[in-house]
């Protein structure tokens, strides 16, 4: 099989930019004149995956809002991951699994071996430090899986935490400056191999697309580290494609663009959520370009 990012590099050539969120807010499900309960779950992410589907490069089911629901709502969630594969579009689990590294395997295996919960790629948290991902690093590399590393968030919040000093390593080695810039730097190590023979790397970023100013603020090589950055924050949460596509270089060909609420907003009308889903795509690939 080839890479996941040999295959998202195909899809997006293919379909666009758009990685369009499957987010079934409470608030969403009542919009589209469904009750807050499995059922209404269920009637609205099957809505997404027969509009979605065969259509976009990528979608990217919250695991949250099928957790809220308990047993039943994962449930859901495999119908949506099982149904996301039949129509051959890449499905990116957004769950933001971070770990001591023994714990990391548990996680890894839920989500990037074969099971029902195996998704193409899942975002992860190196906030335990960006080695205890490794479980996750190298069990995606072997089942040609990816992983999205958080790094800098589109949420305000996360500037505290991200743009801090990275301490000294163990060895004495110079730490690269920030947190961010810590993991910039795994990121580019990890996709080496990939870099090496041209191709996308399989071990991407999250760079909302709020954060454009920071990117060059922190002096961060996004170019150099060769893998997807997925770029939370269009539309709802006012972010915008173009600004991140200025201040990331080459990079912005590697722009996977995720918005949510923005296109959930068409529903529940099937078609209507695909011509939704369509336009953006068609208007992120032109504020990318
Ligand atoms: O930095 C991040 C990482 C993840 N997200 C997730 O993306 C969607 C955004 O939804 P919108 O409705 O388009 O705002 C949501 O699932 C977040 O958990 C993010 O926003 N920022």
């Amino acid at each position: 099989m080839s890479t996941f990012g040999e295959r998202l590099s195909a899809a997006m050539a293919q379909h666009g930019p758009l990685c369009a969120g499957i987010d079934p807010h409470a608030g969403l499900l009542s919009a589209w004149g469904l009750d807050d309960d499995v059922a209404g779950l269920e009637t609205f992410s099957l809505r997404c995956v027969e509009a979605f589907g065969g259509n976009l490069a990528c979608v990217k089911p919250q695991s949250a809002f099928f957790e809220r629901h308990g047993a039943a709502g994962i449930g859901v969630l495999e119908r949506v991951i099982a149904g996301l594969r039949d129509a051959g579009t890449l499905c990116l689990l957004d769950v933001k699994r971070g770990d001591i590294g023994s714990t990391m395997t548990g996680y890894a295996q839920a989500y990037l071996a074969d099971g029902p919960l195996s998704v193409d790629a899942i975002t992860v948290s190196p906030y335990l430090g960006y080695e205890s991902l490794r479980p996750a690093l190298d069990l995606a590399t072997a089942n040609d899986r990816g992983v999205f590393v958080l790094t800098l968030t589109s949420n305000p919040e996360g500037q505290r935490v991200q743009h801090a000093s990275a301490p000294p390593t163990h060895d004495g080695a110079a730490p690269p400056g920030s947190v961010a810039a810590e993991i910039v730097a795994g990121v580019t190590a990890d996709n080496a191999v990939a870099r090496a023979k041209h191709l996308l790397g399989s071990v991407g970023m999250v760079v909302g697309a709020t954060v454009a100013d920071d990117v060059r603020r922190l002096h961060l090589d996004l170019s150099a580290a060769n893998g997807p950055l997925l770029a939370p924050g269009i539309g709802a949460q006012g972010g915008s494609g173009s600004d991140l596509a200025a201040a990331v270089g080459t990079a912005r060909a590697a722009i996977l663009a995720a918005s949510s609420r923005e296109v959930l907003g068409a529903g529940p009308d099937v078609a209507q959520l695909r011509d939704a889903a369509r336009r953006t795509s068609t208007r992120l690939a032109e504020e990318l370009a």
